[in-house]
């Protein structure tokens, strides 16, 4: 037996299935071991803990000049952090002028190549881009059911950006007739919404509505008709329909001539979330997001010298807000109980930050802002990198409250903002898809513009009257249920909450408001680890009485 003194410390990077365990483990493997049994062990270790990487297939056509099909799918899934493997439908030669030619690829070769990949790679989800001929789509449907997957994304590409015919017309029956039944989503843009529905007009918002609902009828699980082309409107609107629901997505239109590939890129962002596990309304908004965001960054490129140049899809290479690390991912259970720290009444009971961010945690939050009105921007970065520290080592999410900068520097998990802080459709660019976005909200409408704006969950308040924040409008419990059931984001309540109130607000009963979030009645205590523990008793009690459907005033 090897004693404790001779064990060597073998750090072996590993992956995890959750974000919250996202840290490298460290294995002890014992020095009399020989360099052989010593491999074997860690990589039998690593073959125990591997999880699997979330991969894409995409059945598309190559582009030569790089900006859509294969190589727009491939670029994507890399940025959104997905494997991609390709199986090529057709070889096209085109530029930013347009689609010079086209050479199919045989239908026995599609058909090699999907079983190629299907039978030996674990795929999660299959998008699909240009299908050249219903021959295509035959063999496509018949894989799938030999080697089922577990999402089908399906972009019915039928005319390129640039006019160009990429698939013959009785490829229409057969998405119509074989494949959409087996889609999980499907993406027309308005031409191909269009010739799906026999040349039905697509002019407003309200048609694609109707033609969402209509290609619904053919059997996808749910259909986003983009609205890119619509002539006459300032935001970029598509239009989503689950089968129950139409959803209005609005984004803002950018002026920019490289748009090329934009189709391919929002179906392969799609189905690169879907492959992580997102549910389909929040892999759309997430490949929104990305969409809108890679246009901007693609204003200044000048490749070609055609109309419609390809776009930057690995912009995040070169913006360095991209590079920091995904934060804790944002789980609305989080909001349970939200401790809001500051300094001044740090002061007063003459602690430190850590120490009182340490004593919250300690007594049972489940999240943390830092606000700070009043200190200096490099106090700030310092005392939130050092508070960050802590809540790793807890796995509790840690947000910054108005300040993107110091969230940055900080790599916090996330920022809180209110209506007069800047906008969260601009701290969402700046911080990405993988941070937690909070916005204060009093009104339905302005928990319509954050959800609408890419939030995680909103901040509802005052509800009863407080000293914390000055001249702040209460709302009420009744202002507070107003806007909870109107809002499609989890909802945590603020203002003058305490130990003796806290039972009438998660007793509203309200099933998104998930939680409370505190200043005084925790950080003007002198314990506050106690005040915490004795705070989420009361929570925990009046979730249990709610649960069981009794509600406790
Ligand atoms: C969880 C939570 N909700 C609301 C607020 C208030 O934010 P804001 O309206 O921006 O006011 P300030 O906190 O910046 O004064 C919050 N901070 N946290
Ligand atoms: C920071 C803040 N925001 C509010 C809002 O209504 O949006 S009320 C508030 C102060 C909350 O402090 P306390 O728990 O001490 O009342
Ligand atoms: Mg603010």
């Amino acid at each position: 037996m090897a004693s404790s003194s001779s064990l060597i410390l073998q750090p072996l990077i590993l992956p995890s299935t959750t974000p919250r365990a996202a840290f490298s483990r460290l294995v002890f493997l014992p020095r009399s071991l020989s360099p052989r049994l010593r491999a074997v062990s860690l990589s039998t270790i690593a073959m125990a803990l591997r999880t699997k990487f979330p991969h894409v297939l995409t059945v598309a056509g190559s582009d030569s000049g790089g900006g859509a099909g294969i190589q727009a799918d491939i670029k994507a899934c890399g940025a959104m952090g997905v494997y991609c493997s390709s199986v090529i439908t057709a070889v096209t030669a085109q530029n930013t002028v347009g689609v010079q030619g086209v050479h199919p690829v045989p239908e026995a070769f599609i058909e090699e190549q999907l079983n190629s990949v299907l039978s030996d790679m674990e795929v999660d989800v299959v998008k699909t881009g240009m299908l050249p001929s219903p021959g295509v789509i035959k063999v496509l449907c018949d894989s799938l059911k030999r080697f089922p997957v577990k999402a089908l994304v399906v972009d019915p590409v039928m005319v390129s950006t640039s006019g160009d015919t990429l698939s013959s017309p009785s490829t229409l029956s057969g998405y119509r007739d074989d494949l959409f039944g087996m889609a999980d989503i499907v993406t027309p843009n308005l031409k191909e919404a269009s010739a799906l529905l026999g040349g039905m007009q697509l002019q407003t918002v309200s048609d694609m509505s109707l033609a969402a609902k209509s290609i619904h009828k053919f059997g996808p699980k749910n259909v986003l008709v983009k609205g890119g082309d619509l002539s006459g409107s300032s935001d970029a609107v598509d239009v989503f329909f689950d089968g129950e629901t139409c959803y209005e997505l609005h984004g803002s239109r950018v002026q920019t001539r490289n748009t090329h590939g934009t189709g391919c890129t929002l179906a392969s962002c799609i189905a690169a979330e879907l492959s992580k596990g997102s549910p389909m309304l929040e892999a759309v908004k997430a490949a929104k997001a990305f969409v809108e965001n890679a246009l901007h960054y693609s204003k200044s490129i000048e490749l070609g010298s055609g109309p419609q140049g390809p776009f930057d899809h690995l912009f995040r290479l070169k913006s360095p807000p991209y590079n920091v690390a995904p934060g804790l991912k944002f789980q609305p259970d989080d909001l349970f109980l939200y401790a809001v720290t500051d300094s001044g009444m740090n002061s007063k009971w003459g602690r430190s930050m850590t120490d009182a961010v340490e004593a919250v945690i300690k007594g049972g939050a489940t999240i943390v802002q830092l606000r700070e009105k009043h200190m200096e921007t490099r106090e700030f970065v310092e005392t939130a990198t050092a508070c960050m520290e802590i809540c790793r080592l807890h796995k509790i999410p840690l947000l910054i409250n108005d300040r993107v900068d110091v969230a940055l520097a900080c790599n916090a998990d996330g920022v809180h903002v209110g209506q007069s802080d800047m906008q969260a459709r601009t701290v969402r660019a700046l911080l990405g898809p993988g941070k937690i976005i909070g916005v204060s909200c009093k009104t339905i409408a302005q928990a319509e513009q954050a959800w609408m704006d890419g939030a995680d969950y909103i901040g509802c308040g005052g509800v009863f009257p407080t000293s914390t924040k000055k001249d702040n409008t209460t709302i009420g419990l009744e202002g507070l249920k107003e806007v909870c059931l109107a809002s499609k984001l989890p909802v945590v309540a603020i203002g003058g909450i305490g130990i003796g109130n806290a039972n009438l607000v998660l007793g509203t009963g309200v099933k998104n408001l998930k939680g409370v979030a505190v200043v005084s009645a925790l950080f003007d205590r002198e314990s506050m680890e106690g005040e915490t523990k004795k705070l989420r008793s009361v929570l925990e009690r009046v979730l249990s009485n709610v649960s069981e459907g009794t509600v406790v005033l």
